[in-house]
């Protein structure tokens, strides 16, 4: 099913690796906290992972300084790995692949100066994971406003990630750990995926198809398979309307295009059910038999999931060519804007997208080599 969806150069190859695995890290809008928890999370992790910082260097060299001035950085240009691949590293610093910002960084304050070079990161991470210098791609968050603003058509890394590796359909997904109640087991993971990304609330409901919703099936079941070493992934549907349409007195969507996208993606042999009530549907004795919740539109699935393990979750774009992982939070301008030194900004959900990643990378050549 994979070769049909992946129209580009797939970099889903199990790597030999001699050392720590090495992840390209995007660190997002300059002036967020993309930069300060790229560096911390990556100095966390650096004794497991070799995370190649994407970004300006000079501008990285000295926001680590700020932070913590044991984190040592060393640059490199992008021609230098073109050149000769990604040199061996050790623990003792991180690797900092140096594209320029083109105006000086005010931390809080947007600049749409700087919008091409963030898009020059992302453009570099999936050049490097094709040419095999990279295991996987983790991104920090970035302003799409202000990519926007810089005069490029721009609604996430998500859509972006597809067009550039010419994968016609993708599927965001979020994970995390929810904490356990008191005297209760710890729940199982939660995993959200979305039938609809970035799209305006009243454009979701004619954006739904049976055939779309099936593809979106199948690259879950497919991802869940090979990229998390889920053996026969269970998904659940939301509805779209409340209580999933009631019978069609609500909406007849569920009924017309949900129902039989499931009913079609069962007779493929995928665990799928629904569509249920999205408001009921997020309780333990429906969750413990799921692998995956996929929810229709963004503000239906991600509020929950954010509300269960927001600071530990992780976004995964499903269906991809690479494996790319991400933070489930946005640029936090907010605390940005009284600076990086100052530990505001939790680096939790960035050391789980880096964590994850080198999992799915792990899950990549494990299932590679079952099926040899
Ligand atoms: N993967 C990505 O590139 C993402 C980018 N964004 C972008 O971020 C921008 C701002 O989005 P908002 O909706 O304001 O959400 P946001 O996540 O940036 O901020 C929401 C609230 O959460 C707090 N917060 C966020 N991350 C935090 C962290 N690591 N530690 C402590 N507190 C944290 C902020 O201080 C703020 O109070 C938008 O342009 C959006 O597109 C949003 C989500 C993901
Ligand atoms: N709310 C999730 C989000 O906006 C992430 O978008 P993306 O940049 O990962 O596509």
């Amino acid at each position: 099913m994979s070769a049909t969806l992946h129209t580009g150069r797939s970099a889903l190859r199990p790597v030999h690796r001699a050392g720590r695995p090495a992840i390209a890290v995007t660190v997002g809008e300059p002036a967020g906290i993309g930069p300060e928890i790229s560096l911390r999370a990556a100095w966390a992790r650096r004794h497991e992972v070799n995370c190649v910082l994407l970004g300006d260097a000079a501008f990285l060299a000295m926001t680590a300084s700020t932070i913590d001035p044991d984190i040592k950085v060393a640059a490199l240009s992008l021609q230098a790995l073109r050149n000769g691949g990604l040199p061996r590293f050790g623990p003792e610093r991180l690797c900092v692949i140096d594209i320029p910002l083109a105006a000086h960084v005010v931390p809080g304050q947007l600049d749409k100066e700087n919008g091409r070079s963030v898009l020059a990161t992302l453009d570099a991470a999936i050049e490097g994971v094709q040419a095999g210098w990279f295991e996987a791609v983790v991104t920090a968050p970035l302003q799409k406003s202000t990519i926007n603003d810089a005069g490029v058509p721009f609604s996430g890394h998500t859509e972006y990630f597809a067009d550039r590796t010419g994968t016609a359909q993708v599927v965001m997904l979020l994970a995390g750990q929810p904490l356990a109640p008191a005297g209760k087991p710890v729940p199982p993971p939660l995993r959200v995926a979305l039938a609809t990304t970035h799209l305006a609330l009243k454009d979701v409901a004619a954006a739904l198809t049976r055939d779309g919703l099936g593809r979106t099936l199948d690259i879950i079941d497919h991802d869940l398979k090979t990229k998390f070493g889920i053996a026969a992934p269970r998904i659940l549907l939301c509805g779209l309307n409340p209580h999933a349409g009631e019978g069609g007195y609500l909406g007849r969507e569920d009924i017309d295009v949900i129902a039989p996208a499931i009913a079609a993606a069962q007779a493929r042999g995928i665990a799928a059910s629904g569509p249920y009530p999205a408001d009921t549907l997020f309780q333990p004795k429906y969750l413990r038999d799921a692998d995956c919740v996929l929810a229709m539109y963004h503000d239906q699935g991600l509020p929950v999931l954010k509300y269960a393990t927001f600071g530990e979750g992780v976004n995964i774009t499903l269906g991809l060519p690479l494996i790319r992982t991400s933070v489930d939070h946005g640029t936090a301008l907010d605390l940005a804007a009284q600076g990086p030194g100052l530990g505001l900004a939790d680096c939790g959900s960035m050391e789980a997208a880096i964590a994850t990643a080198v999992a799915m990378a792990d899950a990549v050549a494990a299932s590679s080599s079952s099926s040899q």
